[in-house]
């Protein structure tokens, strides 16, 4: 019997004698303390004079709904966390029930080895593991998380962001996040999983566009050994990586139909089947995606299964560009600066002048956040001096629109030297003038691209690999969708 506390008590509660007796054997079998409920009004009685741990629901109880229990349970402020059980097929049940704050479901027939994981999990405790003891927990303040702690700026619109990170940490749910590229939907994705109770458990982010098609499934899903040629031994996919924890699926847009059908499969299932394997390996994780497309213009446009946007977009945040938050430039000013002058070992900090933000202020930022983290990177850089003036960032005047995304992130060398050699006739170095048209040309892919990799590539009718290795070739750097130019 593993150690049980006041607080592991469990609340069941079902109208069918037959499955309520399911459910308690099997917690029972696994040392829990529980109490059951067949109707909406008992489990209340019992709520108001007990608290417990978890909950679990049907769905469909004879005098109301489990989703009159979640809705008790948020009208209270309780603790307990929700586990509803829907019936087979009906994805609109688990939706609306992990909207009404249900920290997950199980679709019946319930599994029972999926039941038992979903219920530790909701307990905190690792399935198949003792529970962890005091000390040994994950942090669960709200200001345990470090990427929340990282997420700088007070405007309305980002205590919005935190507050809704802070209420989704405490659920399973899927959360999609939106927004432009740069904007911090990773950082606000860490910041979920930072907050939720699987903290210490693996955080694996996948930038979906990044992965060459034919390699989408062994990626996601893992192969064994002789699966196909090279397959020298088992490998694990991210889902298998993120086991416990959270994965994070970057770029979700950009993943082709096909895959999108697997993808939907493994969440439904909550199982994967390596490729080459014979059977399945149940997962037990968080998706949480984000994009920077519309996504339901995706669905429209045929290009994205409207049954798979349903299932990730049970919870949306809006991440908004920097321009529509230029109150918050001076804490992510100074936020971006600590951390890029620790990096670099620079003492002490160096400030922004007031003309500085000014000029800050008067940008369009179109990479948002992380074009600022660029431009504060290269400013600190070049200045060496404890206060960065407004030259110091060397931001065009006036940008907008397309050009200000390649103008504005990355100098090209100099462009407009190839470009006067152009109109002067032969250029004196025939290699560097190419290399400096094709570093042009390729950067503003990529900018046009929102620095994907695969689909700048394809623009100029280039594959991934080919791409890879001329950016390397001319020191363009992208990570995670960011553009460096090193050359
Ligand atoms: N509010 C913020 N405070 C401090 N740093 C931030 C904030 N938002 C973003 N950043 C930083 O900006 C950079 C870009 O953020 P992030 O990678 O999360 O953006 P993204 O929206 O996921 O970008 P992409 O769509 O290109 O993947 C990161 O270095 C991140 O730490």
């Amino acid at each position: 019997m593993k150690p049980m506390t006041a607080n592991d008590r469990l609340l069941v509660v079902d109208d069918e004698p037959d499955l309520r007796t399911l459910y308690e054997l099997t917690l029972l079998r696994e040392g829990y303390s529980l109490v059951s409920a067949e109707t909406v009004a008992e489990a209340l009685a019992l709520l108001q004079s007990e608290r417990f741990a978890v909950v679990i629901t049907d769905m469909r109880l004879p005098d109301g709904s489990g989703l009159d229990l979640l809705a008790w349970l948020e009208q209270q402020g309780r603790n307990e966390r929700a586990i509803v059980i829907t019936a087979h097929g009906s994805a609109e049940n688990a939706v609306e029930a992990l909207k009404a704050g249900a920290f997950d479901y199980l679709t019946k027939p319930v599994d029972l080895r999926q039941f038992r994981s979903v219920v530790a999990t909701a307990l905190g405790r690792e399935p198949g593991r003792p529970a962890p003891r005091r000390e040994e927990a994950a942090p669960r303040t709200s200001s345990s998380s470090g990427a929340l702690a990282r997420l700088a700026g007070r405007s309305p619109a980002m205590e919005q962001v935190r507050e809704l990170i802070r209420k989704v940490g405490r659920s399973m749910a899927p959360v999609l996040l939106q927004g432009e590229s740069g904007t911090g939907k990773e950082l606000v994705a860490r910041a979920i999983h930072g907050e939720g109770s699987r903290a210490s458990q693996p955080f694996i982010a996948v930038n979906c566009g990044a992965i060459p098609e034919q390699l989408l499934e062994a990626e996601f899903f893992g192969y064994r050994k002789g699966a196909f040629t090279g397959a020298s031994e088992d490998r694990e996919g991210f889902f298998q990586a993120a086991q416990g924890g959270t994965l994070f699926l970057d770029e979700i847009g950009d993943l082709p139909l096909a895959m999108q059908s697997k993808l939907l499969r493994a969440i439904q299932e909550r199982s994967v089947r390596p490729v080459g394997a014979v059977s399945e390996t149940p997962v037990n994780l968080r998706l949480l995606s984000a994009t920077h497309k519309d996504l339901a213009a995706e669905v429209q446009a045929g290009r994205f299964r409207q049954d798979l946007y349903y299932r990730l977009n049970v919870i949306q945040i809006r991440v908004p560009p920097l321009r529509e938050r230029l109150a918050d430039l001076p804490d992510i000013g100074t936020s971006l600066l600590e951390r890029i002058a620790r990096d670099a070992g620079v003492h002490p900090v160096p400030r922004l002048s007031p003309g500085a933000l000014a000029r800050l202020s008067a940008y369009a930022f179109p990479g948002n956040v992380r074009e600022l983290e660029n431009v504060l990177h290269r400013a600190l850089a070049l200045s060496g001096a404890s206060e960065l003036q407004a030259e110091d960032l060397d931001l065009p005047d006036c940008v907008s629109g397309e050009d200000s995304a390649f103008g504005g992130l990355a100098p090209l060398g100099q462009p407009a030297a190839a470009a006067a050699e152009e109109e002067a006739g032969l250029p004196l170095d025939l290699t560097q003038y190419l290399d400096e048209v094709e570093r042009r040309v390729l950067l503003r892919a990529l900018a046009e691209y929102r620095f994907n990799r695969t689909a700048a590539g394809a623009r100029l009718g280039l594959s991934l690999r080919q791409m890879r290795y001329r950016m390397a070739r001319l020191g363009i750097q992208v990570d995670d969708g960011e553009a460096r130019d090193a050359g």
